[in-house]
């Protein structure tokens, strides 16, 4: 299990049991360490406290000590020293708890702020936790020190002795994106008064999306902004797909959607066009690893676009995730995006509208490599009307996120809303000056394979799709013989290649997914990915 992971589990998990919310991250943090860990204690301890947001004088924890079942569970010692059976467990647990991140994001409601409280709070249903039903095993509660290494940032638990570590570093161009990570950015991508119009249309929409809710084990939480799922008119028309794409959307809200799939409104199709144009753009120049999609990507509408050169269209956009960041506290935590309908090595392109807010990148150090090289922290500006790319083997290498920020820059509008959305922003009576607003609006414009459609998603014991990742830890290399560009994944962290070599990862993982919807309780079920015998494909590598 990733470090990162650890340290929101924890904090969601203490989030979960508090009487109200506290925003300042370093006080959950503080209260964990006072306890030893004891997630229970440090509830009592900070809902028992005269000032939940002062870091001083907390009251003395209770004399008894009760340690916390699901937490004795989740805190695990390094795999390493373990048994192989109990690295097996080891491994199926961090895969759960994988699976639930990456559907929800865990930094819920640990960056809420007192107003946004009333957002909802988590819900505790204090079951047996399905960890600690499928695994007997007795976890030793670790030391205050050992807590202190658990409680470090996403992969930085290198000790004081290994690799150099460097400082965060905000890549404030395109070209610096493009060096230092597998992501390209594209300003002002859109006709102006088209990005304020899709701005303030999906505004409108978003008062009807819901905060994204699933168990992490028996907790019932939250995600700390609203999400929608999305699907293209001519997906939703196309018949290999029409009666799939419910399930998609099931999978999306961990279950729990109610209504039909909404498609892409008028807006958000016209802008479309233009984020398909980009997107084919930048894969024609990069070099491609052997699993992405080898096929033509099912004829879209009658108005595609013609790449230039007659090159041919190999992405289109066929569904999307919209996600709505009311002001600076709403995020969502370190995730990789679930490969499940994607399929290995997606494209992923990420449009920004309203406030500017921070993308943050931090690559997932393979095992083999930890004693060599430590993991950089990346903050890319993403202002409105910008796209960012997430290219083949960011979801297999990095993780992302949004975080929390101190303050924000208002977005005014520079275009007043059409008279029929008038209602999403006050305007003044001569429909010149509008208040800024401090939302950010984004949408994920996804490519679902069409060998990876929801019929042909494993199914496990609990008759819920499986969920898709990748083995994040492991990479192997190989003689890449096409000519790169430069942009290649194994450039992460600024340095070019010296050769033609390039590492990807070496296994994916079909695993359960029954525990995010469940109350909690999946079944544990994993197994590895072996495309040949699934019959996925074509793939870029075939014939290689
Ligand atoms: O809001 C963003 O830029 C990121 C959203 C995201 O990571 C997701 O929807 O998976
Ligand atoms: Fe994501």
């Amino acid at each position: 299990m990733d470090d990162d992971v650890d340290t929101d589990v924890l904090l969601a998990l203490l989030s979960s049991l508090l009487d109200r919310p506290i925003a300042d991250q370093s006080v959950l943090l503080d209260a964990i360490v006072e306890c030893d860990g004891d997630v229970e204690r440090a509830a009592n301890l900070l809902n028992a406290g005269p000032s939940t947001t002062s870091h001083s004088d907390p009251s003395p924890p209770p004399k008894k000590r009760k340690r916390a079942k699901g937490l004795d569970q989740w805190i695990q010692r390094s795999p390493r020293k373990e048994s192989p059976e109990s690295s097996k467990r080891t491994r199926r647990r961090s895969l759960s708890a994988d699976s639930a991140r990456d559907n929800s994001y865990l930094t819920a409601q640990m960056n809420n702020s007192e107003e946004e409280s009333s957002s909802g709070k988590v819900t505790s249903s204090r079951n047996v936790s399905a960890a600690s039903r499928t695994s007997p095993t007795k976890v030793k509660p670790l030391s205050k020190g050992e807590f202190l290494s658990v409680l470090r940032p996403p992969n930085s638990s290198e000790s004081k002795a290994g690799p150099q570590k460097h400082p965060p570093l905000t890549l404030s161009t395109p070209q610096l994106v493009a060096k230092h990570t597998p992501c390209t950015i594209h300003t002002s991508i859109l006709p102006p008064d088209l990005a304020c119009r899709l701005f303030y249309s999906m505004l409108d929409l978003s008062r009807e999306w819901d905060r994204n809710r699933w168990y992490l084990f028996d907790r019932l939480v939250e995600s700390p902004h609203k999400t929608c799922f999305l699907v293209r008119k001519y997906t939703a028309d196309t018949p290999e797909w029409a009666d799939e794409i419910e399930e998609a959307t099931r999978f999306w809200y961990n279950g729990a959607a109610k209504d039909r799939t909404p498609t892409f409104p008028p807006a958000m199709e016209e802008a479309c066009k233009y984020v398909e144009r980009i997107v084919n753009e930048e894969m024609h120049k990069r070099t491609r690893f052997p699993l992405e999609w080898g096929g033509e990507p099912p004829r879209g509408s009658d108005e595609d676009f013609a790449p230039e050169g007659g090159k041919k269209i190999i992405w289109r956009a066929n569904v999307a995730a919209s996600n709505c960041y009311e002001g600076a506290k709403e995020t969502v935590g370190f995730h990789t995006d679930a490969l499940t309908y994607l399929g290995p090595y997606p494209t992923i392109a990420s449009l920004s509208l309203g406030t500017t807010r921070l993308f943050r990148l931090r690559e997932v150090i393979p095992s083999d490599e930890k004693g060599t090289r430590s993991a950089r922290t990346f903050n890319i500006p993403m202002p409105h009307n910008s796209l960012t790319i997430m290219h083949a083997s960011c979801q297999e290498m990095f993780k992302h996120s949004v975080p929390p920020q101190r303050t924000i820059d208002l977005f005014h509008p520079p275009f007043p809303p059409p008279p029929e959305l008038k209602h999403v922003i006050p305007t003044s009576e001569n429909n010149e000056t509008r208040p800024g607003s401090n939302v950010r609006i984004n949408i994920t414009f996804r490519f679902f394979r069409p060998d990876f459609r929801p019929s042909t998603t494993p199914k496990c014991k609990c008759g819920v799709p499986c969920v898709l990742r990748p083995d994040m830890k492991n990479r192997y290399s190989y003689e890449d013989d096409s000519t790169s560009n430069g942009n290649d994944a194994s450039t992460a962290g600024g340095e070019k290649p010296t050769s033609s070599r390039r590492s990807a990862v070496s296994k994916y993982w079909w695993a359960c997914n029954g525990g995010a919807q469940n109350e909690g309780k999946g079944c544990g079920m994993w197994k590895v990915m072996d495309v040949k015998a699934e019959g996925r494909g074509p793939f870029t590598g075939d014939g290689s």
